[in-house]
C-alpha cells in the first residue's frame, strides 16, 4: 500500500526572479540544498516560485481534455503512424511500456528538427513534423506558449543543480543552449474499464524518464501517480496547487554518477473522472554527450557509467515505446 509520505516541496523563486545582491545569493544556496536533499533521497519533488502562470498552466489541462474528448476518427487524423511513429496522437493501449501495453492516450510535440537533421534524413522517429490539431482551436498557440515557460523554467531549475553540485550556475549551459524538449499530453481513463491490456491493473507501467527534467503539470486526480522510494514502496505524488512535480531523469543519473536518482514511477488511474496530465521534458541538446562528472567522481570515484549521446538514448527508448515483443 503506499504510504502518506510526502514529497519535499521547494520553492526556486531565488532562481526566477532576477535580483543579483548578497542575499539572493545565500538564497539560491538554500534552494539548492533543498535540491540536493530531495535528489539524493527520492528524486522527486514539488517545485513552486517557478513564475508561470497558474492561468496557462491550467489552460493546458483543459485543453488536453476537450481534445482527447474529440471522436476517436478525428484524434486518428493525427496518428504518430501518418507521420515519424513519435510525433502525434497515440490511441488507447497504442502505447507500450517495457512490452506491456499502457492504458493511456497521448499527443506529443517534440522540438521540430530541420529536414537536414540526421533524424530526419534517415527517416527515423521523431524525424518528422509535429502534428498540431486543430481542434481545440487554441491548442497550438496555447502549447507553444507554455513550452516557451518551460524552457525558461528549465534553464533556471538547471542552475540550481549546478548549484546543488558545487558547481557555478552557468556548468550545463553549453548542453543545454539547443534543449531538445519534449511535450505531451496524456489521458487516462477509468482503468476499471480497459480492454485488451495484458499488464493488469496499470494505466503506465513503470519507468524512468530520459533526459533532464521532468516537470509534470497534472489535473487535481488524486491517488493515480506513484513514485518509487529507495525501499522499494510506491508513494503517491498527488498534485499540490499550483506546484509542478519535478524528477530527475536519465541523463542527470548519469552525469552525477546515481549520486541523483532517476526515480521509478508510474502511474494507476482508477476513478469515474477522466485524468489529464501535461508533462514536459527539459532535456539536453540532441547531440549532448553525457558521462559522469569529475565532481561527482570526487565523491565516488567508480564510474557507474558509459558516455551516452542523449539524442540516441531517446531514439532508443522511443523506439521500444510500441514495441510488444522483445527483441532478442
Ligand atoms: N519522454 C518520456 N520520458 N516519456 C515517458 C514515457 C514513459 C513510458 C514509455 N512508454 C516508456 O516505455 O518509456
Ligand atoms: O501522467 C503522469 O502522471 C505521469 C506521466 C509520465 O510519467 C510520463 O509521461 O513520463
Ligand atoms: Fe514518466
Amino acid at each position: 500500500m503506499p504510504s502518506q509520505f510526502k514529497l519535499p516541496i521547494i520553492d526556486v523563486s531565488p532562481f526566477t526572479t532576477d535580483s543579483s545582491d548578497s542575499n539572493s545569493q545565500t538564497a539560491k544556496l538554500e534552494v539548492a540544498r533543498q535540491i540536493h536533499d530531495a535528489c539524493r533521497n527520492v528524486g522527486f519533488f514539488y517545485l513552486i516560485g517557478h513564475n508561470v502562470p497558474q492561468e496557462i498552466i491550467d489552460k493546458t489541462l483543459k485543453l488536453g481534455y476537450e481534445f482527447f474528448h474529440l471522436p476517436e476518427e478525428e484524434k486518428i487524423n493525427y496518428s504518430i503512424t501518418k507521420q515519424d511513429n513519435a510525433r502525434g496522437y497515440q490511441r488507447l493501449g497504442e502505447g507500450v511500456t517495457k512490452y506491456q501495453r499502457d492504458w493511456n492516450e497521448a499527443l506529443d510535440f517534440y522540438k521540430p528538427v530541420p529536414r537536414t537533421h540526421p533524424l530526419a534524413l534517415k527517416k527515423l522517429p521523431i524525424g518528422g513534423e509535429n502534428q498540431w490539431p486543430e481542434n481545440p482551436s487554441e491548442l497550438r498557440a496555447v502549447f507553444s506558449e507554455y513550452k516557451d515557460y518551460m524552457l525558461k523554467l528549465g534553464a533556471q531549475v538547471m542552475n540550481a543543480i549546478a548549484l546543488s553540485l558545487g558547481l557555478e550556475e552557468n556548468f550545463f549551459d553549453k548542453f543545454l543552449d539547443d534543449c531538445f524538449w519534449v511535450m505531451r499530453i496524456s489521458g487516462y481513463p477509468d482503468l476499471r474499464n480497459a480492454v485488451g491490456i495484458d499488464r493488469v491493473g496499470v494505466s503506465l507501467g513503470e519507468h524512468t524518464d530520459y533526459g533532464l527534467l521532468t516537470f509534470l503539470n497534472q489535473d487535481d486526480t488524486k491517488g493515480a501517480l506513484q513514485v518509487q522510494t529507495a525501499d522499494g514502496d510506491w508513494i503517491n505524488a498527488d498534485p499540490l496547487p499550483g506546484a509542478f512535480v519535478v524528477n530527475i531523469c536519465d541523463m542527470l543519473n548519469i552525469w552525477t554518477n546515481n549520486l541523483y536518482k532517476s526515480t521509478l514511477h508510474r502511474v494507476i488511474h482508477k476513478g469515474d473522472r477522466y485524468r489529464v496530465t501535461v508533462p514536459f521534458f527539459y532535456e539536453p541538446n540532441y547531440n549532448a554527450r553525457i558521462e559522469p562528472l569529475e565532481a561527482c567522481l570526487k565523491i565516488d570515484p567508480v564510474k557507474h557509467h558509459e558516455p551516452v549521446v542523449f539524442g540516441e538514448h531517446l531514439l532508443n527508448k522511443v523506439s521500444g515505446n510500441f514495441e510488444i515483443t522483445e527483441s532478442y
